[in-house]
């Protein structure tokens, strides 16, 4: 990219990433929200996406400690209270294990993290090393994904509310949380990029950025699909063979 984007053009550029790369669009969530998974594809899908959740603390306290403004601080160190509570049993990492237990999984078991599929921790580890290795903006960027997550949250809910009886609103209350949380976060994080990304290069690092960060996502969701679905799936803009 050799033009500087205005902030609104940036944008733009930012919201079509998600369009054509979002884990909205992955195949495994289509069977999650349409109540064609199995109560044991389920538990899978849980007790993988609890190390998500258990690392996101991890990753925003690595932002945090690179941030050098305390008025940015202030802001972000409140992603981390949402994950972690104030209090043992409060916060997002506590309501995932609410969930993680109505599906019959036992807690030790589930952070324990013995039954983790690998792909699962490296693309979790990876999100948590790129906040570390790359530049604040790039770190940030990273986090914009959340403004395409009151979608899938508000599909994934009604879809399996509707479709599993072994769900319910307090199971998954976690998501209620989130549909206020994720567009405070990412209109912050937004206005952060618009108005940080001041060069060719840095607009199209943080849009590398955002497009790493839908591959974490999506990555998590092939492991799932490869390891309890079926395998032979293809992955958008990789290379596709020609039958015959
Ligand atoms: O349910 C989802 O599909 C979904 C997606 C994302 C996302 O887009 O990264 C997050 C979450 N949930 C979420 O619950 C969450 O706490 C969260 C934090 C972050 C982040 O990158 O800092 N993404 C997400």
């Amino acid at each position: 990219m050799t033009t500087l984007l205005s902030p609104e053009e940036l944008e733009a550029r930012l919201r079509d990433v998600g369009t054509r790369r979002y884990h909205s669009l992955h195949p495994f969530h289509k069977l999650l929200h349409n109540g064609e998974l199995s109560f044991a594809q389920v538990q899978a899908w849980a007790l993988n996406r609890y190390y998500y959740q258990a690392m996101i603390p991890v990753k925003d306290s690595a932002i945090l400690a690179r941030m050098e403004e305390p008025e940015l601080r202030r802001v972000w160190r409140q992603r981390i209270v949402d994950h972690d509570g104030d209090h043992e049993g409060e916060g997002g990492i506590a309501r995932w294990l609410v969930l993680t237990d109505s599906l019959g999984l036992h807690r030790h078991y589930v952070t324990s993290l013995d039954g983790l599929l690998p792909a699962t921790k490296f693309a979790v580890d990876a999100y948590v090393h790129f906040v570390r290795e790359k530049s604040l903006l790039e770190a940030i960027a990273s986090s914009l994904t959340e403004m395409f997550s009151p979608g899938i949250i508000g599909e994934r809910v009604a879809g399996m509310l509707k479709n599993y009886d072994f769900v319910s609103r307090d199971t998954l209350a976690y998501f209620d949380k989130r549909l206020t949380q994720a567009p405070r976060d990412a209109d912050f994080a937004l206005d952060y990029v618009k108005q940080h990304a001041r060069t060719p290069e840095q607009q199209e690092q943080v849009i590398r950025a955002l497009e790493f960060k839908c591959n974490v996502l999506w990555v998590q969701l092939d492991a799932l699909y490869f390891a309890y679905v079926d395998p032979k799936m293809a992955y958008p803009g990789a290379f596709v063979p020609k039958e015959g």
